[in-house]
């Protein structure tokens, strides 16, 4: 496994009662790399993403972002990442700008920092006429894009997608996950990407095919298909995982 991680999982396992939810998952993302974790319905990813974001605990394993132990030491870990969960979570009586300032002083960021870096930001994802709309006001899309910058604005080393396009139209999709792909290499961030849309997962360096809680592929989208002898990333995918077809274009 690469050394110089962002993060990386070593055999974490979660149960509950009877379903085992991940089963030794072990991965790892590099810094400016951008790694699919692809999966279908109830194979673990959210799951994982909970113990990357030490909502929950493993039961056995470890997870290190920048060589922090989440169980160790929580605060340094979660100080390098940011996250954009599944269910948008902004408020939407609150401005764009509003709600960033109130998220950068939650990081402790000093304003004389997170001013001038709000301002840019907000300009680099097209976000600066709507900076002082109620955040109901805006599309789908720009509501996602301001969790996206809300996620950057402490500046980490590893952004954490959760299936963050679900509910957007195609086009906002494609949008959102060009921007990740940009700020990646702009910023030199890690990104795990957690899709069951095969599409989405086939623009990242690396995927990850997670099924029933275990790791049934880790390595580019191109090696799978030849490994599988399939011509696209989805027929790779489905003989992979038996079939199963509820990972999908779209
Ligand atoms: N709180 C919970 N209590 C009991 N079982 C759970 C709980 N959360 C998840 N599970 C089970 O663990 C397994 C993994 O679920 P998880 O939600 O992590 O998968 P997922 O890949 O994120 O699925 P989806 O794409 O539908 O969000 C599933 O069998 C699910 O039913």
């Amino acid at each position: 496994m690469n050394t110089d991680a962002v993060l990386r999982c070593t055999e974490v396992s979660k149960r509950y009662g009877r379903t085992q939810a991940l089963d030794a998952v072990s991965l790892s993302v590099a810094p400016g790399e951008m790694v699919a974790l692809l999966g279908p319905n109830g194979a673990g990813k959210t799951t994982l993403f909970q113990l990357l974001t030490g909502l929950y605990v493993a039961d056995s394993g470890a997870v290190e972002v920048l060589g922090a132990d989440m169980r160790r030491e929580p605060v340094r870990a979660l100080a390098q990442l940011g996250v954009v969960f599944q269910q948008p979570a902004l408020d939407l009586n609150l401005s764009v700008r509003a709600s960033l300032r109130f998220h950068a002083d939650l990081h402790g960021l000093p304003s004389s920092v997170s001013r001038p870096r709000i301002d840019e930001l907000l300009q680099r994802f097209g976000l600066a006429e709507v900076a002082g709309k109620p955040a109901r006001e805006l599309s789908g899309g720009n509501r996602r894009k301001v969790e996206l910058v809300r996620a950057l604005l402490h500046a980490p080393r590893l952004l954490l997608m959760d299936e963050a396009t679900v509910g957007l139209d195609p086009a906002s999709r494609a949008q959102l996950l060009e921007e990740v792909l940009q700020a990646r290499s702009e910023r030199g961030l890690g990104v795990l990407w957690a899709t069951h849309l095969v599409d989405e997962a086939e623009k990242a360096q690396r995927v990850v095919v997670l099924h029933k809680g275990k790791v049934l592929w880790d390595g580019t989208a191109q090696a799978l298909c030849a490994d599988r002898g399939a011509a696209s990333l989805q027929g790779a995918f489905l003989k992979l995982t038996g079939g199963q077809k509820n990972a999908t274009t779209a």
